[in-house]
């Protein structure tokens, strides 16, 4: 597994971090079998596997729930699990308390939060303090979608980028262990990248982040509702499970399904007595 230290190490070995997603005890498994430096309980679960309009409706059991099927499928990889809407804004007590039961529960390794108010930075600095490290996420941080008007790339203009470099910056010295860049420009994120020792993992924000992160069911195409532009789409999941479960219900239907090979015998002269005493 690697750890928060070897995180760090492969940025200043400019070796490239992969992360992806997973939601449950299977995607866990096929992650960690493909070796991805480290998996990410996302909020996004509760899109694209819940089927919630957006991640304001997740909560911390839902988050714990998941959290737990992971490190159930995944024992040898880091593991980082959002902390899904206002679980970190009401007070610091809160706070501290929604993480532990988090991290307890889980077993996850670190905790993501989006943004970089005062109170997210003192936070960061409580939780690693604690023993929790914790990921940053700037840029289009989905749990703001109302406050943004939209799923819309940020730090475009002058104001918003040279807040997100302070933003990343006090992340960076308010203790987190990397900060994930989401729909940023790329020559931002190239330069936030440059400006800090953590790692930066970028997700619609360019080639030159120190690793990538997407979505598990968009890389794999596995029904999802629309997929953002900044994805690669390696797999037609979803197409192939509609194909065989269509051809499943076309066997049923036909007699095609099942066969010999699926079925269990008895001794037919045992099954003829049955049927005599039955019949007396
Ligand atoms: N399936 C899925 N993939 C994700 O990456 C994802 C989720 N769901 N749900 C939670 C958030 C929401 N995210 C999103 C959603 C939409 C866009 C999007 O449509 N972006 C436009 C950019 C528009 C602009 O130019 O400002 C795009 O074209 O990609 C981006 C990120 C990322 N997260
Ligand atoms: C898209 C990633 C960064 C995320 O926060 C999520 O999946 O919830
Ligand atoms: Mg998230």
């Amino acid at each position: 597994m690697k750890t928060t230290i070897q995180i760090k190490e492969m940025k200043k070995n400019k070796e490239k971090i992969t992360m992806v997603t997973a939601y449950d005890y299977p995607s866990a498994k096929l992650a960690e079998q493909a070796e991805v430096d480290m998996l990410l309980v996302g909020d996004s679960l509760g899109m694209v596997v819940l089927g919630y309009k957006s991640t304001i409706e997740v909560t911390v059991e839902d988050m714990i729930h998941h959290g737990m099927a992971v490190t159930r499928g995944a024992k040898d990889t880091f593991v980082v699990i959002d902390m899904p809407f206002m679980s970190y804004h009401i007070s610091t007590e809160n706070s501290l308390e929604n993480a532990r039961r988090i991290i307890q529960k889980t077993n996850a390794h670190a905790v993501k939060v989006e943004g970089a108010a005062q109170h997210i930075l003192d936070l960061t600095e409580r939780l690693t303090v604690a023993g929790v490290p914790v990921f940053g996420h700037l840029g289009l941080t989905p749990q703001s979608v109302h406050v943004l008007g939209g799923y819309r790339v940020q730090g475009k203009n002058r104001e918003t980028a040279k807040q997100l470099i302070i933003d990343a910056k006090n992340l960076e010295r308010a203790g987190a262990i990397g900060i994930v860049l989401e729909c940023v420009p790329d020559l931002l994120a190239k330069y936030i990248s440059e400006q800090l020792t953590i790692p930066t993992i970028g997700i619609g924000a360019g080639m030159d982040c120190d690793g990538q992160v997407l979505v598990y069911h968009d890389i794999l195409q596995y029904a999802v509702e629309y997929t953002p532009s900044f994805v690669q789409k390696y797999e037609e999941i979803g197409n192939r499970t509609k194909e065989a479960i269509k051809k499943y219900c076309s066997d049923v239907k036909t007699g095609q399904f099942p066969t010999n090979s699926h079925k269990f015998s008895m001794e037919p002269s045992l099954m003829k007595e049955i049927i005599q005493e039955e019949n007396q």
